[in-house]
């Protein structure tokens, strides 16, 4: 468990965060402009001080402001990933991962091979940075940061400054993260399908406070949340392929179902994570022999919850199993159906998201 504690005072701006992360897997901290995502990374980094703090990651007090401890950024064992990765443009590939192991005393290239793998960079090292792409630019950067043999990894919107061609490149090397490496990752974003694609863990920043912090599933699940994360409100879920049918489409199973989208090439047995928007799930009374929509699934009404958009309700819809579905449908149409909480209804999927 990562304990990070801190509040700091800026003109105009403060502070105040409580978390407890966990110690492996991706945790993201997501939020509009300006909530503080970024301060609160420069603090885990040790490049801010705050005035009050105490951030305790694997057992090591890095900073405790009332026993006078704060680790300097150079003796936190961590791995740093900005926007715009730094390499140094006179060494090649190889020479800018073994300077980021010498650094940090990795003489013998521990882990060298399966993180160069890891990332996909093997057919790079020996080129020079400035004939790279952004995308190929930022694997060097975080393989470079893994071989300082870091506790934590840090990253700040590592895909903000690439076209989206460059990102598409990247996300896979990213989403074998959270898989692969058994370090926490602390990622900074403000791009919500990039966050429903890599986290496992998610902390909502509002105007510096924590709105939540918890699993990534069951905290998009939540009506309960302030309004700028309801605006595009939607579910990850969980599922895998279950099988292929002969009209083209693709079945995938979880606990609460299936879903059927277009054919996918991966195999029967290989888990895809999917995003259902709020706006893409409509009710139905019971099972409809009489409509275009697929996806169909059983649901209970768990809460209704009024929104800034004028005329709408969300709901957050139980499914079998545990996972959960949001519907955004007109106030209008819940008097109709005569929706209430506890009712069990059908939830009409008109479209879903996959994520890699
Ligand atoms: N050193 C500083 N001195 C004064 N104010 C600061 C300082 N650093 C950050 N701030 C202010 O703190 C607030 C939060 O900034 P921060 O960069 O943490 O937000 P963010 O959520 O990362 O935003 P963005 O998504 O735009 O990067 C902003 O209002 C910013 O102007």
């Amino acid at each position: 468990m990562i304990e990070a504690r801190f509040k700091v005072d800026y003109p105009g701006f403060g502070l105040d965060v409580d978390l407890r992360l966990p110690e492996k897997g991706v945790t993201a901290l997501f939020g509009p402009s300006g909530s503080g995502k970024t301060t609160v990374l420069r603090c885990v980094a040790g490049l801010s001080r705050a005035p009050e703090g105490r951030l305790v990651v694997g057992g090591q007090v890095w900073q405790d402001s009332l026993a006078g401890v704060f680790l300097p950024v150079h003796r936190r064992p961590l791995g740093l990933v900005f926007q715009e990765a730094s390499l140094f443009a006179h060494l090649s590939v190889r020479g800018n991962l073994q300077y980021g192991m010498k650094r940090a005393g990795n003489r013998a290239g521990e882990g060298f091979q399966s993180i160069v793998d890891l990332l996909g960079i093997a057919a790079l090292l020996d080129r020079m940075p400035g004939g790279l792409s952004g995308g190929e630019r930022q694997r060097v950067a975080i393989a470079r940061a893994l071989l300082t043999r870091p506790r934590l990894l840090l990253m700040d919107e590592p895909l903000a400054a690439l076209d989206l061609k460059r990102k598409l490149e990247i996300l896979p090397y990213l989403e074998r993260l959270h898989d692969e490496l058994d370090i926490p990752v602390l990622y900074v974003s403000h791009a919500p399908d990039e966050v429903a694609r890599l986290a496992d863990h998610l902390v909502l920043l509002d105007a510096g406070k924590v709105a939540a912090s918890g699993d990534l599933r069951s905290t998009l699940a939540r009506t309960d949340l302030p309004q700028i994360f309801l605006d595009d409100a939607g579910v990850v879920l969980e599922t895998a392929v279950a099988g292929h049918e002969d009209d083209g489409l693709t079945r995938l199973g979880f606990a609460g179902g299936h879903l059927y989208v277009s054919q996918r090439p991966e195999a029967v047995g290989h888990r895809l994570r999917c995003r259902i928007h709020a706006r893409d799930v409509s009710i139905a009374l019971k099972a409809n022999s009489d409509s275009s929509i697929l996806n169909v699934l059983p649901a209970t009404v768990a809460a209704i919850t009024s929104t800034d958009t004028p005329g709408h309700v969300l709901l957050r819809l139980e499914l079998q199993g545990g996972d959960a579905l949001l519907a955004r449908i007109t106030v209008r149409s819940r008097r109709t159906l005569g929706i209430e909480t506890g009712m069990a209804v059908m939830a009409q999927v008109k479209s879903v998201a996959l994520l890699g």
